[in-house]
């Protein structure tokens, strides 16, 4: 096994072609890294490639040019045989949970121990340590129609860790949960990341989750990644229009609609929106405003949310004095953070 990321796209290209039908690029040249360890997140809208992207990582889909790696292994040189052994190192878990109805959930845990040929006692020290880590232990003989979303869906993160995988796919796994549930099911995701050492792949449409759980985010655009890093950086400096509008999503700190209109009645001076974040300090050219440019402010919309132990989000001002001396302040503030016009 080599040092380098657990999983690899180099320059991955898939095209669905059918007969009679225009062909379909539903990924273009994606470049990607997964480095053992993380929880790394894959956000995009309805159709920007997501499941085509997991499908090529558990090797259900073959590309038509470029490479996956996983663990060290270019997938798209396997033989069907080959592939199904490293579709055994990948656990995954689904929106719809895709549980066997027909079995209680100690029957849908031991699944995958009984087709990889484990002996009966071990099958049952291992699905009881399971249910035991996903806080189900007491349902062990309830059938999945008897359970909640939450409940079923630690039955499938059981049953996708029941054979020790060093990966876990998650696609829209939370998409069916409330937000309560949808929390504590992330919260146990992130507990498998930490205390088991399981990378996980989280796919959504959801910047919440991404916020959440994952420490890394890559923005999949009609098949492109048009952005990613860190949690962190891309909620505070998203580069991309459509970043930027995951990001509000979470922060909800532009004023717009109705409440812009509001904002536009009540409030005649200059409305900035400017960028919150603990190593800018926008503190210290406001409070110093009046002094140095004769130019006061209120404050009149704003979103700040913690990720990470760090503040992130946005605070809309209006600024009331002279042209010049707003516009004077409006430099200083832009060499602080960024600083975006309200468009009225
Ligand atoms: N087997 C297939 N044959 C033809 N086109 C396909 C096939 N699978 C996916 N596509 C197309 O590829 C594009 C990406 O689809 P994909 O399902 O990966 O997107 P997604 O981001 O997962 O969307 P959603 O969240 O709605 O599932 C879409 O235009 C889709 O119609």
């Amino acid at each position: 096994m080599s040092g380098g990321p657990l999983i690899e796209l180099r320059d991955v290209t898939k095209v669905f072609e059918s007969s009679g039908r225009r062909a379909v690029t539903a990924l273009d040249g994606i470049d990607l890294s997964v480095e053992a360890g993380d929880v790394f997140a894959i956000i995009g809208y309805s159709g920007a490639g997501k499941s085509t992207l997991v499908r090529l990582i558990n090797a259900l889909e073959r590309v038509t040019s470029g490479q996956v790696i996983v663990d060290g292994t270019d997938l798209t040189r396997l033989s069907e045989r080959k592939l199904r052994e490293v579709r055994r190192g990948i656990g995954m878990i689904f929106q719809q949970f895709n549980l066997l109805r027909s079995r209680t959930v100690f029957g849908n845990v031991a699944y995958p121990l009984k087709i990889a040929g484990w002996a009966k006692p071990d099958i049952e020290k291992r699905v009881a340590e399971l249910l035991n880590f996903v806080g189900i232990v007491d349902k062990a003989w309830h059938y999945p129609d008897q359970l909640s979303g939450g409940q079923k869906q630690r039955v499938g993160i059981a049953r996708a860790l029941a054979t020790n995988p060093k990966i876990l796919l998650a696609d829209e796994s939370t998409s069916a949960l409330d937000p309560e549930t949808t929390s504590d099911v992330l919260r146990l995701l992130k507990r498998v990341n930490r205390e088991l050492g399981v990378t996980i792949v989280v796919i959504t449409h959801e910047m919440e989750v991404v916020r959440e759980i994952a420490d890394r985010v890559a923005v999949l655009d009609s098949g492109r990644i048009i952005e990613q890093g860190t949690v962190l950086d891309v909620f505070a400096d998203p580069q991309h229009p459509t970043t930027r509008r995951f990001v509000e999503t979470v922060l909800r700190d532009q004023p717009r609609g109705t409440n812009l209109e509001r904002l536009r009645a009540r409030h005649r001076g200059r409305l900035v929106t400017a960028r919150v974040r603990d190593d800018r300090n926008i503190g210290a050219v406001l409070s110093s405003a009046q002094a140095r440019h004769a130019v006061s402010f209120e404050i009149v919309y704003g979103g700040i949310k913690e990720l990470g132990g760090q503040s992130f989000g946005g605070l809309t001002l209006e600024l009331i004095g002279e042209d010049a001396n707003v516009d004077a302040l409006v430099a200083e503030l832009r060499a602080v953070t960024d600083v975006q016009e309200v468009a009225s």
